[in-house]
C-alpha cells in the first residue's frame, strides 16, 4: 500500500465559471480519477488550494460590509473556504466510494498551520488571491482599493497578492497521523492551512495565505508519503513558459530543476513554490513528486502525463 499526498489547485477548481456548482463538478472529475488509488489500495490523503475562492469570499465580505453584519477576516475566510472546498470533496469522494461499493471513510479537517510572525513574506506579498483583473481594469480596481498590492499573474492578468508565510508546524498533524493509520481518507491543510502565530498558549489568525503547496509538501514528508502529486491548470512544467522556446518537462532530477530555480525561472506566487515544494519532498523524502493537470490525472496516476521530478 502505497502513500499518496494528492495537492490540487485553487485555480485548477475554479476556472472561468466560479459558481459553486461548476466547482462542485470540476472536483467530481477529479475525485472519479482519484478514486481509481483507493482501488489499488493506496492510501490517498488529499490536500488543496484557495487563492481564488478566499479572494473572492474576502470580496464577498467587503460588499456585504455593515455593523450588523462585519466582513470576516482573512483567516476566517481561509477557515471557511476549507469546509467549503472540503465539503465539495468529502461529498464527491463519498459518492464515488458508495457506487464503487468501497467501504471507506473520508473526513475535512479544519488545519492550522503555524507560522513565523518574523516571516519576511508578511512584508512582501506574493500570493495571489481572487480574480484575474485586465490592465484596463487596473485604475478603477486601485481606486476601489488602494491597499491592495496587484501583480501580473503568469500572462492571465493582474491579481492582488497577500503575504504568504512558509509553513513551520501543522498543528493538527498528531491527528492527521492516526486518521491515515485507521485507513481513513483525510482532506487536510486546505488552502495550506489557516495561518497562525504562537503566542503562548495561544494560536492567532493572522491576514496571510499560505501556499498550500509547501504545505503538502509538509504533510507529505510528515507522513513519509510514497509520492507527491500537485494538479494544476497545466499540462507539466515548462522552461522558458509562454516564450517562443517553451519546453515541456517530463522527468527531471531535484538538482538538476534545483539550478533553475536558483536562476529564479519559474514564476513567483504560481509556478515556483509548487517546483520547490515538490524538490523539497524528494529532498527530505527520496521519493518522487509530480506536476502536472488535473484533467490529466488518469495519465498521471499511470506515468504518462506530467513533470515527474526525482532523487
Ligand atoms: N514554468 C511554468 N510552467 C508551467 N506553468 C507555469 C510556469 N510559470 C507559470 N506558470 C503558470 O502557473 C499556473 C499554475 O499555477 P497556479 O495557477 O497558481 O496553480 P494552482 O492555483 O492550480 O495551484 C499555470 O496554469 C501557468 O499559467
Ligand atoms: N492556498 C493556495 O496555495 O491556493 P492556490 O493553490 O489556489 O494558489
Amino acid at each position: 500500500m502505497a502513500k499518496i499526498v494528492v495537492a490540487l489547485g485553487g485555480n485548477a477548481i475554479l476556472s472561468n465559471d466560479a459558481s459553486a456548482n461548476a466547482q462542485k463538478e470540476a472536483v467530481q472529475g477529479t475525485v472519479k480519477a482519484l478514486i481509481k488509488f483507493i482501488e489499488n489500495g493506496d492510501q490517498l490523503i488529499i490536500t488543496h488550494g484557495n487563492g481564488p475562492q478566499v479572494g473572492n469570499l474576502l470580496l464577498q465580505q467587503q460588499a456585504a460590509d455593515s455593523e450588523k453584519n462585519p466582513a470576516m477576516p482573512l483567516d476566517t475566510c481561509g477557515a471557511m473556504t476549507q469546509g467549503s472546498i472540503g465539503y465539495w470533496f468529502q461529498n464527491a469522494m463519498q459518492e464515488q466510494l458508495a457506487k464503487k461499493q468501497i467501504d471507506k471513510s473520508v473526513v475535512s479537517i479544519v488545519t492550522q498551520t503555524i507560522v513565523d510572525e518574523n516571516d519576511q513574506a508578511f512584508e512582501q506579498p506574493t500570493k495571489p488571491i481572487g480574480p484575474f483583473y485586465k490592465e484596463s481594469e487596473l485604475e478603477q480596481i486601485t481606486k476601489l482599493h488602494p491597499e491592495w498590492t496587484l501583480v501580473e499573474d503568469s500572462g492571465r492578468g493582474y491579481r492582488r497578492v497577500v503575504p504568504s508565510p512558509q509553513p513551520l508546524e501543522i498543528k493538527e498533524y498528531p491527528a492527521i497521523k492516526q486518521i491515515v493509520d485507521a485507513g481513513i481518507i483525510p482532506i487536510v491543510s486546505g488552502g495550506g492551512g489557516i495561518p497562525v502565530i504562537r503566542k503562548g498558549d495561544q494560536l492567532i489568525g493572522t491576514e496571510a495565505v499560505i501556499d498550500k503547496d509547501f504545505s503538502a509538501a509538509k504533510i507529505a514528508e510528515l507522513i513519509n508519503a510514497d509520492q507527491l502529486i500537485i494538479l494544476t491548470s497545466v499540462g507539466g512544467v515548462f522552461y522558458n513558459y509562454g516564450k517562443a522556446n517553451q519546453e515541456e518537462i517530463f522527468d527531471v532530477t531535484a538538482e538538476e530543476i534545483q539550478g533553475h530555480i536558483d536562476a529564479k525561472e519559474f514564476a513567483a506566487g504560481s509556478m515556483m513554490p509548487k517546483v520547490k515544494a515538490a524538490v523539497q519532498f524528494v529532498q527530505k523524502t527520496g521519493n518522487p513528486a509530480v506536476i502536472g493537470a488535473l484533467e490529466d490525472v488518469q495519465d498521471i496516476i499511470s506515468g504518462n502525463k506530467g513533470t515527474a521530478i526525482h532523487q
